[in-house]
């Protein structure tokens, strides 16, 4: 372990990738940059993450990303985080330019038909709440009963979760139905040929990162860092968001020693 926390494999790996030429740093949002909190509307970010986010995004040759499951808008505001930092959403598929792929008449048909649905089992289940998203829509049971909560996923896993074309992503506490296929695993891939990535660093601390951390090159000095429990395809581990602020710290410092030495 090093002095700051961070085990000492993880310090050795992050200084490596802070002094490539083109260097992408991207996190996820929920459960990274913010703590996870009962209601999605209260997620504020932790201040040194944004400030870290920043100040690596100030640097040159340093593209800094929150690739977020969230609308793209909502991130923004939540975050307060604008460019130079990269801001994409909907699990990877929103981006400043719009969708990466086309949002048809028919998906948003679908769409509306998912969250008539998913309200008609939240109203079922108290605690049980609906969030809406440009592409799809979320079933969020954090606030319900135990037993009302594993009843109430149930129901959208064998009801509108098995109609055709509807994507279905598992999360911490929620069940999301997309119209559309996301992937963060493509949003990496399209920002690291975009900038001429040499090294990626990705955070992330839920199912939807596994797409992510798949995408990396730990051969080419790639880094996956999985926040908290849970299995992952993440070379690295920290604890909790206390642990992304240091990381994201270290890197802004490391990176920025690394440009002034040139
Ligand atoms: O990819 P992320 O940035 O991690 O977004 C994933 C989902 O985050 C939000 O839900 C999660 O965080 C909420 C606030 O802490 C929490 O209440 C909820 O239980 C978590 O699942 C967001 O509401 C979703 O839209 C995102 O997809």
């Amino acid at each position: 372990m090093s002095d700051n926390g961070i085990p000492a494999e993880l310090t050795d790996a992050l200084t490596r990738a802070a002094g490539v030429g083109v260097l992408l740093l991207a996190s996820d949002y929920d459960g990274c940059v913010s703590p996870i909190v009962s209601r999605p509307e209260d997620a504020v970010p932790d201040p040194a993450s944004i400030d870290a986010l920043v100040a690596a995004a100030a640097l040159p040759d340093t593209v800094v990303a929150v690739v977020s499951g969230r609308e793209r808008a909502v991130l923004a505001a939540l975050s307060g985080l604008e460019a130079p930092v990269v801001l994409v959403g909907s699990h990877g598929s929103e981006f400043e330019s719009g969708f990466a792929v086309e949002i048809t008449d028919e998906a948003r048909a679908l769409l509306n038909r998912l969250i008539d649905e998913l309200s008609s089992i939240a109203a079922d289940f108290p605690g049980s709440t609906v969030e809406v998203k440009p592409a799809s829509t979320v079933l969020h049971v954090r606030n319900a009963s135990e037993t009302d909560a594993v009843a109430a996923l149930d129901r959208a896993r064998s009801g509108p979760a098995s109609w055709p074309g509807v994507h279905t992503t598992e999360g911490k506490a929620v069940l999301e139905l997309a119209v559309i296929e996301t992937s963060k695993g493509h949003a990496l891939d399209t920002l690291r040929d975009r900038i001429g990535a040499d090294a990626v660093i990705y955070l992330g601390d839920d199912v939807t990162d596994e797409k992510a951390f798949a995408h990396l090159r730990p051969g080419d000095g790639d880094i996956g860092i999985k926040v908290g429990e849970g299995d992952t395809a993440a070379g690295f581990r920290i604890a909790d968001t206390d642990d992304v602020a240091t990381v994201l710290a270290f890197v802004a410092d490391q990176r920025a020693r690394a440009s002034s030495t040139g």
